[in-house]
């Protein structure tokens, strides 16, 4: 596959044990889910993608973005993007400074403005720039951290159980949000959740490790 993310054959050990063997392609604009119970090896996967896997662990097997291979890449080279459930935004930052963060350094001043206006406005939050985190709702903060996110424009979307401090109602608004976002940029999306909901919102292949 030229586009997308393709994990091929990759295995994780810990101590010589096996973890997990996952085999997957995801298509741009396709949701891969992977389900499965606490310390399956569902975030190390994740990790070894964004080339973050601790060292008490040894995968083999290749990650591939978009035709090229990001096994070996460094972290920052990968534009992998990845949303957990504790994204937080810095408290002592405005909104628009927040959303900054995920800009390339070094862009003329009024571009990255107008470069935050226009994500604001994405995800219906035209004039928050100057907002203080700590004055908004938990939705509003899921979207400031999506679009943080997204800014830094990556080729893929990796889901740490993102929805899951939020209550029911705000769960399914929230995700509807990531996923139409994702769906919009093309991007293929692997998600690791618990929540059966979850998955099944997503509307794409569901895998289901270990247990
Ligand atoms: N940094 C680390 N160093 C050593 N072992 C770790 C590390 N992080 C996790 N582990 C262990 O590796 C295994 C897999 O953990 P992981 O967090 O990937 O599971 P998970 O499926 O994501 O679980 P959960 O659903 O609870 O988040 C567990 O046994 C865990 O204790």
């Amino acid at each position: 596959m030229d586009k997308g993310l393709v994990l091929k054959d990759v295995t994780i050990t810990k101590g010589g044990v096996p973890l997990l063997s996952v085999a997957q392609e995801i298509a741009p604009g396709e949701v891969l889910t992977i389900m499965g119970p606490s310390g399956v090896g569902k975030s190390t996967l994740l990790a070894f993608i964004t080339g973050t896997l601790a060292s008490d662990f040894v995968a083999t097997g290749e990650v591939w973005l978009d035709g090229q291979n990001i096994t070996h890449a460094a972290p920052h080279q990968r534009r992998v993007g990845i949303l957990f459930q504790d994204d937080l935004l810095f408290p002592h930052l405005s909104v628009g400074a927040n959303l900054a963060f995920g800009l390339q350094p070094g862009g003329c001043p009024a571009t990255r403005k107008a470069k935050i206006e226009e994500a604001l406005d994405e995800v219906g939050l035209s004039g928050f720039a100057d907002r203080d985190p700590a004055t908004l709702s938990g939705g509003q903060k899921a979207r400031i951290a999506l679009m943080r996110m997204l800014l830094s424009e990556p080729c893929a979307l990796l889901l740490d159980e993102p929805f899951s401090r939020l209550d029911a109602a705000l769960r399914a608004q929230v995700r509807e949000m990531v996923f139409d976002r994702a769906r919009a940029r093309a991007l293929p999306v692997l998600m690791v959740t618990h929540d059966a909901d979850d998955a099944q919102a997503a509307g794409g292949v569901i895998v289901t490790l270990g247990g």
